[in-house]
């Protein structure tokens, strides 16, 4: 199967490196950035200082790109609705991989739901793997969720690289959850370190924030299992615990009352949102998430945030 990635993004851009070595096509829409790549072989923007390899051929052909057989979607969770919209005859018939993380602001659909439009089985690659350590060839392990079987099999035998590891799943939407979800922990997480509340209160928050992602997975329609894998346990793991990563980084931002770059991708921020509203649609009890979107949404600071978890009602812990 060919491969092609789209959004020449962090994450675009590591993983058309580690899939260089079977020959893949990365597309930028800018078409100056696409060239320079190309003629660099560096993505400078984004992952500075790593070589593109020969295998990684760098495009803002759009049409060109989407001849592979398979597709990667990099582009971020907010672009993706419209992305797909305007392209949907480029990508109809195509085997879709999606490798964003988050919910729809305006839809409040996950990134498999919207691929839907366009192909009946889109699959979904995610999990721990900052891109900066997929592009070093650091070891990586990942979930590709696919609910039909056979394609699952094949995009699992396709993507899997000498450094990236990935098991199997027929549970897309619960795949996609875990990656959307514990982008809005890591958010508390960085905040609580930010304001200084210390590691106690961060193991906290990652553990009830774990219950909260647990409690919603089976109302959305996913295999609540499915978020104890790599997805979802895994993710929420690296990403509470590392400056590395842009939620967290934004957390402690906001729990340091200092100003946070807005051009950088922070997928959690809206996907908090989204995810309240569902919730709230739903009836589902998720504290942590609704203060995440009311600090997001600047409604609440860290210090009240904080009080009104701590001011709940006591109950039993499962
Ligand atoms: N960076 C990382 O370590 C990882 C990122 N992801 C996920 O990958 C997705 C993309 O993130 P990054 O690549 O890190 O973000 P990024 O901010 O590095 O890059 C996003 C890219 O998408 C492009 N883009 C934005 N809107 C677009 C549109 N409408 N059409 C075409 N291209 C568009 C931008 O020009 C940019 O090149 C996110 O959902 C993120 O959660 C997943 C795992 C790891
Ligand atoms: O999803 C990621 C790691 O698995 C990247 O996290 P950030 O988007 O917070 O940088």
């Amino acid at each position: 199967m060919s491969v092609s990635v789209l959004g020449a993004g962090a994450f675009g851009t590591a993983l058309a490196i580690t899939l260089a070595e079977r020959g893949v096509t990365l597309w930028a829409r800018d078409a100056d950035a696409a060239a320079a790549m190309q003629e660099t072989r560096e993505n400078a923007t984004r992952l500075k200082g790593i070589h593109l390899p020969d295998g990684l051929t760098v495009t803002s052909d759009l049409a060109a790109a989407c001849a592979a057989d398979t597709i990667l979607m990099a582009v971020p969770m907010q672009s993706t609705a419209a992305f797909v919209a305007e392209n949907a005859d480029l990508l109809r018939g195509k085997a879709l991989v999606a490798c964003s993380k988050g919910v729809d602001l305006t839809s409040l659909r996950g990134p498999t739901a919207i691929l839907t439009e366009v192909t009946r089985s889109p699959a979904i690659l995610t999990g721990p793997s900052f891109a900066v350590d997929i592009a070093r060839g650091l070891p990586t392990a990942l979930t590709l969720a696919c609910k039909n079987p056979i394609l699952g099999e094949a995009l699992q035998e396709t993507l899997t690289t000498p450094t990236i590891r990935l098991y199997r799943s027929t549970d897309p939407v619960g795949a996609e959850l875990g990656g959307a979800l514990k982008n809005v922990i890591a958010i508390a997480a960085g905040a609580v370190m930010g304001a200084g509340l210390g590691e106690s209160a961060r193991a906290a928050l990652i553990t009830r924030g774990f219950t909260e992602m647990m409690r919603i997975a089976s109302p959305l329609g996913a295999v609540p299992e499915t978020l104890m894998g790599l997805c979802g346990l895994g993710d929420l793991t690296l990403t509470c615990t590392s400056p590395t990563s842009r939620n967290y980084a934004y957390g402690f931002a906001l729990g340091q009352g200092a100003d946070y770059d807005p051009t950088i991708t922070v997928e959690g921020a809206a996907t908090a949102r989204a995810l309240a509203r569902l919730a709230n649609d739903k009836g589902i009890d998720m504290p942590i998430t609704s203060v995440v979107a009311a600090l997001v949404e600047g409604r609440l600071d860290v210090s009240q945030g904080m009080q009104k978890l701590l001011s709940r009602p006591l109950k039993e812990e499962i």
